[in-house]
């Protein structure tokens, strides 16, 4: 990894331990950067801008920071965009309107890129605007954005405050969905609850400033990560000095590889109620959340047969779209419309056939997509058992025993 302040070099070859952005002939892989306040986003976007790997990464923050204070080939102004163009193949963009319209224009212009990263506001809440890329054919499509190639989310990575994060996961906690605090759906406006919806809506996790921090916080700020989403890989690092690889190219969206380390968390049981804690015997005590907050809920499941597998996308179909349990579960359906809100939800589903499919939902879209044949490396590292994560709210126990009385029986 080069230092940030050190010249910038002439564009270079990948190489080894760099991102490996397999260009797709039709799409460019989008990825969204959120992050807390102050945690280190400027200075991670700065590290990619920099650093040597060769590709051609268009970086669209909503204004330049010091982050754009950076060595630049060319300036182009384009009314409403702002171009710097990187002797590392980078480009750098300006856009007031972070919207796809936007994206498009730039795409328009300067042709496709390797890869687009999408800085978010501080403390917005990323859903929305992974919604809007993920399986939205007017971005998906390269002819409908009259461009070279569409765009396909890659992932969505959170770069978290190793010092403050955990105080401030507590803090959102203790307010998130309270009257006159909660956030804008549309506008992913700020508002209290927003790192948990960050944490909550995100594949990869940066736990920043780890030099700053003490092992026990460190730890601490790690169990209430995986507590709130136990699917997101963890990387800490200092000055967001992370390998590209771990956050670029990453599919979290269109392959079941990514799903491997998710299943792997020491934590069975990861939602807790107030009356229920279990932790690793090496994990520090995870806060004590009030049911109203950000959780996850881990389910796992036995082989389906064909009529089970149908059931669990009935049962999915319910919850995600209505915000609620479907009322064959009774007593559970006294739950009311909109009392569960799933934020992110991950799956893998074996078949008793020996079929197995993976679920990939971001709020109330969700897909479910059989993992190729000759997928052999996402297929021999999956576990013997299936198992559907949830992350939102109101995802307390009756939540897996509707799943499991709907689909078992
Ligand atoms: N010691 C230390 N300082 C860091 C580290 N990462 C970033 N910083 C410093 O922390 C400050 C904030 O970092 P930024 O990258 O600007 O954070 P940000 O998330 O972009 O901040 P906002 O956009 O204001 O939310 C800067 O002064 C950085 O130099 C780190 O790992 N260790």
């Amino acid at each position: 990894m080069g230092d940030s302040d050190s010249e910038i070099p002439d564009l270079v070859p990948a190489q080894g331990n760099e991102p490996n952005l397999a260009k797709s002939p039709t799409r460019v892989p989008l990825t969204i950067i959120c992050g807390f306040l102050g945690a280190g986003k400027s200075t991670l976007l700065r590290r990619i801008l920099t650093e040597r790997h060769g590709y051609r990464i268009a970086v669209i923050m909503n204004e330049f920071g010091d982050t754009a204070d950076i060595e630049a080939k060319s300036i182009t102004v384009d009314g409403e965009s702002t171009t710097l163009e990187l002797a590392n193949g980078c480009l750098c963009c300006s856009i007031k309107d972070t919207g796809a319209a936007a994206i498009e224009k730039l795409m328009q212009k300067q042709g496709a890129f390797d890869h687009i990263l999408l800085e978010t506001t501080g403390l917005a809440d990323p859903g929305p605007i992974a919604g809007m890329f993920w399986h939205n054919e007017e971005y998906i499509d390269a002819q409908s954005i009259g461009s070279e190639k569409g765009i396909a989310l890659d992932g969505v990575v959170c770069v978290v405050d190793a010092v403050f994060g955990l105080k401030q996961m507590e803090e959102d906690h203790a307010t998130d969905g309270e009257e006159g605090h909660s956030v804008s759906e549309d506008t992913g406006a700020k508002g209290p609850g927003e790192s948990l919806r960050q944490i909550a809506g995100s594949d990869v996790i940066i736990l920043n400033k780890v030099d700053l921090s003490t092992e026990s916080t460190i730890l601490a700020t790690e169990a209430a990560i995986k507590h709130v989403n136990p699917t997101a890989s963890i990387y800490r690092t200092v000055r967001a000095d992370i390998n590209l690889a771990h956050i670029l190219g990453i599919q979290a969206y269109s392959s079941g590889k990514h799903l491997t380390p998710s299943f792997s968390v020491p934590h069975e049981h990861q939602h807790e109620h107030e009356h229920e804690h279990e932790h690793p015997s090496s994990s520090p005590t995870v806060p004590h959340y009030v049911a109203r907050g950000i959780s996850s809920l881990q389910i796992s499941l036995p082989p389906l047969s064909p009529s089970q597998f149908a059931a669990l996308d009935v049962w999915i179909r319910t919850v995600l779209w209505e915000g609620r349990l479907p009322d064959s579960t009774s007593p559970q359906s006294k739950i009311s419309e909109g009392a569960i809100q799933v934020l992110r939800c991950k799956g893998l589903i074996l078949l008793s056939s020996g079929e197995q499919h993976v679920l990939q939902g971001v709020r109330s879209m969700y897909e479910i997509n059989p993992i190729a044949d000759d997928d052999d490396g996402a297929k021999s590292e999956f576990p013997h058992a299936g198992k559907v994560v949830l992350i939102g709210k109101g995802l307390g126990d009756e939540v897996r025993d509707s799943l499991l009385s709907s689909v078992i029986g």
